[in-house]
């Protein structure tokens, strides 16, 4: 036998004593909530506002108070951001979420088997984060943008750490800056260290449930910590309360803003990428390229060097940014490698 097929039956075995392990769970845990159903209060709505393994944390929408629960075992799983009908725990121990809504948006990552799971539910705003330092690159920036098209989430760019900004850098800025102001898409620029821009920063995400994302030391904790005053960065405090502890390990966590509306962070969301998409959502998420797709002269274009292609016609005509179609073909070769790289994982394991 060979050592794969072994290592498939020893897998199914596995999975097998998985699976019977997680209905005795799942019954005692049923068990468990009929036990304590008498000492439930009635069902009322709330917000999933932090995550820790098997529990979450659940946000009365009546009074604001927040309690752990546990979930039935019949549900979705539930992620930050949610919102849920309820059941608070009437004296000591745990409440019970009976039910969610349905979600208006879903950000995903894959897990460590590279199965996608979801992150952070019902987010409406996602300010793409950029600056001088880091060296910026548009094909990041896209990246981001197209996830934020596809997921139906409104996406805001924010130039931080606009005080390093000299006249030697500032033309560079400015043509950077009007390929996405061409595209309407909004773009503010700020600085976590000297306040600058913060008010038209608050006026983007208030009333919304934001996330920052963006390259590592671009600024989103500098912005994110300046956003929260510490009464909301005191809600940390209140896991402990409920009995969690501060060190928990938590996949995201919903911050109100002081204004109205939610910030939500996880060092899951700062990863989200593009995980999951093939050629033709990629060109969906070009909002510019989008309405273009099937007016090339070939039915199979591959936008390159075919004669008729409506992209690269656009580029020439100065319809569409050069760099933005660039960026376009360079990310739609690692989607390629993505799908290689996972055709070779599947052929060889
Ligand atoms: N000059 C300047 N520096 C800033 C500004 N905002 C943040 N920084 C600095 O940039 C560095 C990175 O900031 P962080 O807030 O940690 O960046 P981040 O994006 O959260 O990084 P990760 O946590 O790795 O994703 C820190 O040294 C900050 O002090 C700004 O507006 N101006
Ligand atoms: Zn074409």
């Amino acid at each position: 036998m060979s050592k794969r097929q072994l290592n498939r039956r020893q897998r199914w075995r596995i999975e097998k004593v998985q699976n019977e392990r997680l209905a005795r769970a799942q019954r005692k845990q049923a068990q468990q909530d009929d036990d304590v159903a008498d000492q439930l209060g009635d069902e009322q709505a709330g917000l999933i506002t932090a995550h820790y393994g098997s529990k979450v944390e659940v946000e009365s929408l009546l009074d604001g108070s927040r309690q752990r629960c546990h979930f039935r075992a019949n549900l979705a799983q539930l992620v930050v951001g949610d919102r849920v009908l309820w059941q608070p725990a009437q004296s000591s121990g745990d409440g019970v979420v009976v039910a969610t809504d349905e979600r208006t948006s879903v950000l995903c990552r894959p897990d460590n088997y590279g199965k996608l799971k979801p992150v952070a539910a019902n987010v409406d705003r996602m300010l793409i984060v950029f600056a001088p330092a880091p060296v910026p690159s548009s094909q990041l920036l896209d990246r981001y943008l197209v996830a934020a098209e596809l997921s139906g989430i409104t996406p805001v760019l924010v130039l931080n750490k606009a005080d390093l900004i000299d006249d030697v850098l500032r033309p560079h800025f400015d043509e950077l800056s009007a390929i996405y102001h061409d595209l309407g898409y909004p773009l503010l620029e700020a600085s976590a260290a000297d306040a600058h821009g913060l008010s038209a920063l608050r006026d983007a995400l208030v009333g919304h449930t934001c996330v920052f994302v963006g390259q590592s030391g671009v600024g989103k904790s500098s912005l994110v910590n300046v956003l929260l005053p510490d009464a909301e960065l005191a809600t940390n405090v209140l896991s402990d309360v409920s009995g969690l502890g501060q060190h928990t390990t938590t996949t995201a966590r919903l911050f109100h803003l002081p204004d109205g509306g939610n910030l939500i962070d996880s060092p899951g969301i700062r990863e989200f990428g593009l995980w999951h998409i093939d050629e033709d959502e990629l060109l969906r998420g070009y909002r510019e390229l989008a309405p273009l797709a099937g007016h090339c002269r070939f039915r199979n274009c591959s936008h390159l060097h075919e004669p008729g292609c409506a992209l690269t016609g656009a580029v020439e005509a100065g319809d569409i940014s050069a760099e933005r179609l660039e960026n376009y073909y360079r990310i739609r070769e690692t989607l390629d490698e993505t799908a290689r790289q996972r055709y070779d994982r599947s052929d060889n394991d």
